[in-house]
């Protein structure tokens, strides 16, 4: 068997294309007006400032502004309030990113909690997240999200099926468990603390890797005719999930690079699209 290849950098290429026609007709709308994502990065970690270029430039692709905001490494959560309760207030704003991580002595949960909720494209409020676990209409974290909108795309069942999600955090593990549990999936959460990692993860139908390690979960530990989805990327192109040996066992795959990721920021993308819709349409 070879795994059907879930091509996340396929799909978000497609849907920037339709992103592109509606960004056109809201411009036609509101009299030439687009939609604006505000990117905030705190500090100079490389990688950050790399993936917030990458949100810029998908912004561009599909006709919408985005406003950069650059904040230096000493920045306070005083600091960073502020100009967060700024981009809240500015009508022209239609969504904020503030992007993970942030420099330590920031206080990063209340940071993302003063985003405004209609604001919060990238889904990482706690009430963002309450009520979409709930079902209620929110935008999603966009890393789960894009994974959903990936496994959806590519018709994957969901209902059911046993989700075994490696991971726990605030922006992956947990929004990812829960949007698995609104589709009716059965979810098991792992973490650093779980016992028997291996076997848990064998009794897997979909088994998501967001544990932030390279190959941290074995190829081996995967059953044959699993859904393999991989959240991670490491240097040298690796994600969380040992992929080679699983290309003939699995029956699909998300490949790092091109699966996941893009989705990400497709996600974000989409999602500010779909706010300056609300407002400005
Ligand atoms: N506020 C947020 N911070 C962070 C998020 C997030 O969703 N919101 N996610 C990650 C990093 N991230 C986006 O910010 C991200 C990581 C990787 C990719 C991606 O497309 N990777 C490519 C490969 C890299 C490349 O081509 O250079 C791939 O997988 O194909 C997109 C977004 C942490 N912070």
């Amino acid at each position: 068997m070879s795994a059907l290849i879930l091509d996340g950098k396929a799909l978000a290429q497609q849907t920037e294309a339709a992103l592109l026609q509606r960004v056109e007709a809201l411009k036609e709308k509101s009299g030439g007006k687009t939609p604006i994502l505000a990117t905030i990065l705190v500090g100079d970690d490389p990688a950050s400032a790399t993936y917030v270029k990458m949100k810029g430039n998908a912004c561009r692709r599909v006709g919408m502004d985005s406003l950069a905001v650059e904040m230096p490494s000493s920045t306070t959560t005083d600091e960073l309030l502020a100009k967060i309760d700024e981009l809240n207030s500015n009508p022209d704003v239609h969504g904020i990113l503030l992007q993970h991580p942030v420099p330590e002595q920031i206080d990063e949960r209340a940071c993302f909690d003063a985003i405004a909720l209609e604001k919060d494209v990238d889904g990482v409020t706690c009430l963002g997240f309450g009520r979409m676990a709930m079902g209620e209409d929110a935008y999603g974290c966009a890393t789960p999200q894009g994974i959903m909108r990936l496994l959806e795309a590519y018709d994957i069942a969901i209902e059911g099926k046993h989700a075994v999600v490696v991971g726990r955090s605030p922006i992956l593990g947990k929004p990812m468990a829960m949007m698995l549990l609104q589709k009716n999936a059965t979810v098991t959460i792992c973490h650093s603390r779980t016992q028997d990692l291996p076997a848990l993860i064998k009794q897997a139908d979909i088994i998501v890797g967001a544990v932030g390690k390279p190959e941290f979960i074995k190829a081996e530990w995967i059953k044959d005719g699993a859904v393999v989805v991989d959240a991670g990327y490491h240097p040298g192109g690796v994600g969380d999930i040992e992929l080679g040996p699983l290309a003939e066992r699995a029956a699909a795959l998300t490949p790092v690079p091109g699966g996941v990721g893009p989705m990400t920021i497709n996600t974000l993308i989409m999602q500010s699209v779909e706010s300056g819709e609300k407002s400005l349409a």
